[in-house]
């Protein structure tokens, strides 16, 4: 068994150049072998297009090996965040591929020969959430660990403080959207599923021609019905406008990377109606997609005769005029929460909101009440509980709440995050049924053209692995453990068939177990919090990602602290770092000022796991050691305050691993149990605590200036090795160990 280390993306890739020579320099005297996985979105795309690239260009499809490796019991790999590409990232990428002398075709938006269909295919399969899933062959146990969590109540974070009289809520839909029209079905045997669509004169068109199911399987459709999508969003900016408030809307465009981004051009229409239903089809002609978001929009504007143009903008400039505010992304440059559908991501962007007194930005870079759009209901009320919650009790304070861990159905695709294969936009007004080999339907909708189908699957399997992993942790911790299911749902139901069931069959003597739905789960969860008090969450995929956000950024000030373990079902590890994303502003700042304010705290939590599931499957108490001491390393660095400072001039990413690399060393040199291995150690302790002066200098002088990385997507890795290991003094030890 190996330790597989993912190369991602953007900060988190960046820190990797940093980190990984010290890894692999301490893993190798413990006889551990350590290997990257290139899985950054550019080599994603690369790997697919094989005979277009020379030979010295060809990548292999590491993601296709992570996958298959993910079913062995073999399996160790350390994940990264990764970027979930948008449509205009993953433009972006190819584009810059291109620049660098790759010939990558162009994404084909409206593809015709064979070769473009295969691209668009090739593309749409590396877009949006594309790596998770892949790896995601067991389920999730995401949590603070205690050292983490009591540094950070010794440390708090700033929290805005709430007012009682904010004006800030949540709105979703009452009707018309997924959740109040899913419907549900558990298979009694294994089948093979046909998804069509029936048009008003009977014509029959296959939408998906084969969704092999097996037996005890749970099978959800439902539909988000687009004339009560416009209507539900009409009626909200009126009202935004009308309650001067801002207007945000909050999606998943990544992660759901086909319903959302329709719904967000939606959204963009429904803000700008003149625009749409006044140009709607010259707009179109010049290739402006709404689904892309606002500024792909004016981007195509430069396509139009000059005329057309400037009436557009001026519908546009009249849209803004008699619209509410809008919240920003970026207020400096003029980015709004409508500009890219990427830059408002759900579970990152309505905990930030609420750590900020539940207020967005708006245009003069002040914050202000904002109205909260999540148009699908389905887990809308965790926000609106717990908006309404901090407006009645005031800002939850750090210092005394207690935690919330989360345990989460995800393994095999479970649920809405594997739904992207099985999601429609309606063409024409008909019916949508799911059929079964013998040709019964299972489950059927009556559609109009404009609306979104989409159809969900959960495996029989993964679910009473999740219920024996809640059970666990709720004996682990003494906790209450909650499952975050609603009877009135459609497909919760059916779980909770499947959850009852097993309980009964496991041992849950002395464990508090409940079951809520979202709202109800929520104010029990926020109420237990601000007394201190901690509670597990036991929650389908979405909640997974939503509440791992939510309470880290709340307790410790982000979702990167957080130790998040996926005990794969086939008796392999996998290891995320932290729960949250790729922090793309961390690269700009580091470009800018060559400061990179990642903090790897979730890359040290996870190789310290990562080191002990090996020591334990391999029979390799050095690498048992290696764990313990890089935990005991972590824990001095929390407490020393030599975690990345936010600011240029102060410790960056790079001054924190060297501190761990001595922190780390000493701890190994220090410990009795294997003699030998101190000895190793202790060498590189000395050298390491001797330098301290000049490598901390060799690390801050660097800062301040603009640096190069040669790439966004695609870095130069030479370049960035520079960048990233700018003290020679460090490298000469680490490099000679
Ligand atoms: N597991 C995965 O692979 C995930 C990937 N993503 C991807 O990440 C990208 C960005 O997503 P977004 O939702 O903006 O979320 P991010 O978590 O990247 O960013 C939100 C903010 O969280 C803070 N933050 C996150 N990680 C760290 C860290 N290690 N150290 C310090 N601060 C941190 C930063 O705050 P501040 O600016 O205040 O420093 C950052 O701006 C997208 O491409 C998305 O698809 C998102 C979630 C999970
Ligand atoms: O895969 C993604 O796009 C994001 C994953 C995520 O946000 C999470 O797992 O918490
Ligand atoms: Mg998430």
């Amino acid at each position: 068994m190996k330790v597989i280390y993912t190369y991602t993306d953007e900060a988190p890739a960046l820190a990797t150049h940093s980190l990984l020579p010290v890894i692999e320099a301490f893993a190798g005297k413990a006889g551990v072998d350590v290997e990257t996985r290139d899985i950054s979105l550019a080599a994603r795309i690369l790997a697919k297009f094989p005979d277009l690239l020379t030979d010295t260009q060809r990548v292999p499809d590491a993601l296709a090996e992570l996958g298959a490796l993910a079913t062995t019991p073999e399996a160790n790999i350390i994940k990264l965040p990764n970027v979930s590409a948008s449509l205009p990232q993953l433009k972006a990428a190819v584009t810059e591929l291109q620049a660098a002398g790759y010939a990558v075709p162009d994404y084909p938006e409206d593809p015709r020969t064979e070769a473009e269909i295969s691209a668009r295919a090739a593309y749409d399969s590396v877009k949006g959430s594309a790596v998770n899933p892949v790896l995601r062959e067991g389920n999730s146990d995401r949590r603070a660990p205690a050292s983490v969590k009591g540094f950070a109540r010794k440390h708090p974070h700033s929290m805005g403080a709430w007012s009682p009289e904010s004006k800030s809520h949540v709105t979703t839909m009452l009707d018309g959207d997924f959740r109040h029209s899913e419907v549900s079905v558990t298979l009694a045997a294994a089948d093979t599923l046909r998804i069509e669509h029936v048009s008003a004169d009977g014509t029959v068109t296959v939408l998906k021609e084969s969704l092999p199911v097996l037996a005890g399987e749970i099978v959800d459709a439902s539909v988000m019905r687009r004339a009560a999508l416009d209507a539900f969003l009409a009626q909200q900016i009126a009202d935004a406008k009308a309650e001067g408030v801002l207007f945000s809307v909050h999606l998943k465009a990544t992660m759901m990377k086909v319903s959302d981004p329709i719904i967000f051009g939606r959204v963009v229409e429904a803000f700008f109606p003149a625009v749409f239903a006044e140009h709607g089809a010259a707009l179109t002609s010049v290739g402006a997609d709404p689904d892309d978001g606002l500024a792909s929009v004016l981007a195509a504007l430069g396509r139009l005769p000059s005329a057309e143009r400037e009436a557009v903008e001026a519908a546009i400039a009249a849209g803004y005029e008699s619209g509410p505010s809008l919240a920003m992304v970026d207020s400096d440059k003029g980015i709004t929460n409508l500009h890219v559908p990427s830059d408002v991501i759900i579970d990152a962007s309505m905990p930030a909101a609420i750590r900020s007194s539940g207020q967005m930005w708006n245009t003069a870079g002040e914050l202000q009440d904002t109205k909260y759009v999540i148009p699908d209901s389905s887990y809308a009320p965790l926000y609106a509980e717990t908006v309404d919650f901090c407006r009645e009790h005031g800002a939850f304070d750090p210092t005394t709440m207690g935690t919330t861990p989360n345990v989460g159905l995800m393994a095999q695709k479970a649920e809405e995050y594997g739904s992207h294969d099985k999601t429609f936009e309606i063409g024409a007004a008909g019916t949508v049924r799911v059929v079964d080999a013998a040709g019964t339907v299972l489950l059927s909708h009556d559609v109009a053209a404009g609306d979104v189908w989409r159809a969900c699957q959960t495996k029989d399997a993964p679910v009473r692995n999740w219920v024996e992993l809640a059970v666990d942790r709720a004996r682990a911790t003494g906790s209450p453990a909650v499952f975050w299911l609603d009877e009135t749902r459609a497909h919760d139901a059916q779980v909770l068939v499947k959850v009852r069931a097993h309980l009964a069959e496991l041992d849950t003597d002395g464990l508090t177990i409940e079951v809520m739905d979202v709202a109800d789960a929520t104010r029990y969860t926020l109420d237990r919090a601000r007394r201190g008090e901690d509670t597990i969450s036991v929650t389908g995929n979405v909640l997974r990602d939503y509440l791992t956000d939510l309470f880290p950024i709340m307790e410790l000030g982000t979702s990167a602290k957080m130790l998040s373990i996926v005990p794969l079902m086939n008796g392999g590890g996998l290891f995320e770092t932290g729960a949250g994303g790729s922090a793309p502003k961390h690269v700009q700042q580091l470009v800018k000022e060559d400061h990179l304010r990642w903090d790897s705290l979730g890359e040290f939590l996870a190789l310290a796991v990562s080191l002990e599931f090996l020591a334990e499957k391999t029979d390799n108490p050095r690498a048992g050691l290696l764990g313990a001491a890089l935990d005991e390393a972590t824990g001095r660095l929390l407490e020393e305050g030599r975690s990345p400072a936010r600011r240029v001039g102060e410790i960056d990413n790079r001054g924190s691993h060297y501190y761990l690399a001595l922190y780390w060393a000493q701890a190994l040199a220090a410990q009795t149990t294997d003699p030998e291995l101190a000895a190793l150690f202790a060498g590189l302790a000395g050298d390491l605590a001797a330098a301290e002066e000049t490598i901390v200098g060799e690390l801050a002088a660097v800062q301040g200036n603009p640096v190069d990385l040669g790439g966004y997507y695609h870095v130069d890795r030479t370049r960035t090795d520079a960048v990233m290991r700018p003290s020679a003094t460090l490298n000469g030890l680490i490099d000679a160990f």
